[in-house]
């Protein structure tokens, strides 16, 4: 019961007073049937089928009354017409209703759709470097279908019960003696099933599971389907998938089965119940025939509800899971919050005029392990200036990259931009300043040119052109089948490695920002655009703050400052000439050891 509660709950915070609403329009159709189901005593003694007292039936006793004062030959007509009335009226309700329960519902699926995105895009870097993508994604697209589905049978299951108990009640009204008989019967066999409930519930945790299992195999394996098929990992995978789809088959083969016992109990005890009803009705209690047809009839109708509302209950139970972790994920990412959407003051850019301070800045990834990503670091990034970061692979560059820029908040230590602090306020106006290029660059399956017009959706034709002049791209692009227009593929797959990091350093200069940071971003480019690039980006000096991570030393050469990185600390910082001038230094043992030649 907790978790029906745990749903209508929710509904009730959202729909609020349109749940009241509905819940009058189901009492208002229950009334309009059971009083339709009264009609049917008249209705037949007046055919003649049955000799049957009106007088016993409650809300009819005016009846004979009024039809006293009507010729006889009109009192069929009369009975008839007021039963189609009465359904008619009834089916307009119960569609009305059902329209209203259906809005109820996808505006509570939208609501959550919104609220969870919402709360994803507002979660800091942190909380996605801890994060299987593919956990999310199957939250936000299986789990939340569940739960849809969830909410539907939980409206549905709160309308049922409504209906229940009013024909319940004009049960009562007939005989409380044959009523009170079925209802007990209904208890037992309600109590009987609560082990089904319990196994709804197991069976719905390892739907939640092996869903989760099957979501992130697929991501993973179509991520890495180059090295799969370069490999030959094809066997190994085909094998792993085989046996989960195995284990999904038998957990819905699982459910079916539960699902199917408790119809099967419901049916074969209908049959004995019916049988021992009648029984009793006639033999022990005697009641008067009218009253046994009309409890038969509200029963009969009510007895697959009974069923309805016991598999509803499983259903409901078995999708629980899946709004838990629907749950679960919005409050992980509202603790993981680093800004609220919206506001449109906060987005202005920090123009940063002085420079970016890192003062005793350290950062762990794993606050029990001892290793320090980044330890002690002090530096300044002088604003239009270029500082370049250099050191070994995990050296801790891309970590100082994403404390400089706000992505990750120091444990100790702090950045001041042009002075002030980098709190939540101003996070988001610096990363409103800020253009990044990762060394994964990431294009969308759209055009080259909606890829571009997704940072700044006002550019022009020609500023447009001009970012890919930039970028050493408008050649290769005007070339394209389509040109600007041409589509990339899924993750720009249709381009080359190089032609990707262009595209996304055309990209990232189109909203002139005041801080541009090139994180590998010209590693796959060929020497001739490689030139070119570090052309177009000596020319930004003095306009722009660059911020530069390259292993090929040629892109950093006009850099007005180098900061060299060893196992999380600066172990040398200097202008390029002053670095290369210091024999035993770190970096000029990179620059011996340096594959490629300095331009
Ligand atoms: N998401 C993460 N979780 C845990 N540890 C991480 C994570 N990312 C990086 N690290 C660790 O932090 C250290 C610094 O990594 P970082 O990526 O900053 O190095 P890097 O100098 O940029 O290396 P590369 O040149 O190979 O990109 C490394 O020891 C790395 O293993």
């Amino acid at each position: 019961m907790e978790h029906i509660w745990f749903y209508i709950k929710k509904l009730h915070t959202f729909a609020g007073m349109k749940l009241y609403i509905n819940l009058l329009g189901m009492i208002a159709i229950s009334f309009f049937e059971g009083f339709g189901i009264y009609l049917l005593v008249p209705m037949l003694s007046l055919i003649g089928v049955i000799d049957l007292a009106i007088d016993n039936i409650p809300f009819l006793s005016w009846l004979p009354k009024v039809l006293g004062g009507i010729p006889e030959r009109f009192h069929l007509t009369l009975v008839l017409a007021a039963y189609i009335v009465l359904i008619i009226g009834q089916s307009l309700l119960a569609r009305k209703q059902n329209i209203m329960n259906s809005e109820i519902q996808q505006s509570f699926i939208r609501y959550l759709r919104v609220s969870t995105y919402k709360s994803l895009l507002q979660a800091d870097w942190l909380f996605y470097l801890q994060k299987r993508r593919s956990d999310i994604s199957h939250i936000m697209t299986s789990e939340l279908a569940r739960v849809s589905q969830g909410s539907t049978l939980a409206l549905r299951l709160a309308t049922t019960f409504v209906f229940t108990m009013i024909q319940v009640a004009f049960a009562l009204l007939v005989s409380v003696q044959l009523t009170v008989l079925v209802m007990a019967s209904g208890l037992l066999l309600a109590v009987f099933s609560r082990k089904f409930l319990k196994n709804a519930k197991k069976i719905g945790d390892q739907t939640t599971e092996l869903s989760q299992h099957y979501y992130a195999g697929i991501t993973d394996h179509f991520n890495g389907i180059k090295d799969i098929k370069s490999n030959r990992m094809e066997q190994s995978h085909l094998d792993w998938f085989r046996s989960l789809c195995h284990k999904m088959e038998r957990n819905i083969v699982n459910y079916t089965k539960l699902q199917t016992a408790t119809q099967l109990i419901y049916s074969a005890s209908s049959a004995v119940l019916i049988v021992l009803f009648i029984y009793l009705a006639f033999e022990v209690l005697q009641v008067r025939p009218e009253q046994l047809m009309l409890i038969v009839v509200i029963f009969a109708r009510l007895w697959p509800k009974f069923v309805l509302l016991q598999n509803n209950m499983e259903q409901i139970i078995s999708t629980v899971p899946g709004f838990k972790s629907l749950i679960e994920l919005q409050q992980e990412c509202d603790h993981a919050s680093e800004m609220k959407i919206g506001g449109t003051h906060l987005q202005r850019p920090i123009p940063v005029e002085q420079g970016i301070l890192c003062s005793h800045v350290h950062f762990r990834y794993d606050r029990s392990s001892e290793e320090y990503a980044l330890q002690d670091i002090n530096v300044f990034i002088p604003a239009n200036r270029m500082t370049a970061i250099v050191g070994k692979s995990g050296a801790g560059k891309s970590t100082l990259i994403d404390v400089l820029i706000g992505l990750i908040k120091p444990e100790a230590g702090e950045i001041l931009i042009d002075g002030s602090p980098l709190d939540s306020e101003r996070l988001q106006r610096m990363r409103s300043s800020v253009s990044y290029v990762s060394q994964d660059p990431f294009l969308f399956h759209a055009t080259i040119r909606d890829n571009l017009l997704m940072a700044e959706p006002d550019a022009s034709e020609d500023e447009l052109w001009e970012a890919l002049k930039f970028s050493a791209s408008d050649e290769f692009v005007r070339r394209l089948p389509e040109g600007i227009d041409t589509i990339v593929g899924d993750r720009g797959v249709r381009l080359s490695g190089g032609e990707r990091q262009r595209i996304v350093l055309a990209r990232a200069i189109l909203r002139r920002p005041y801080v541009l940071v090139l994180d590998e971003a010209t590693s796959a480019l060929d020497n001739e655009n490689e030139a070119k690039i570090r052309a177009a980006l000596e020319n930004l000096k003095g306009y722009m703050t660059i911020i530069v991570i390259a292993h090929r030393l040629s892109t950093i050469r006009f850099a007005d400052q180098v900061i060299v990185l060893e196992r999380g600390r600066i172990v040398q910082q200097g202008g390029f000439q002053q670095l290369s001038g210091e024999s035993k230094g770190s970096f000029s043992q990179m620059l011996a050891y340096g594959a490629e030649p300095i331009a």
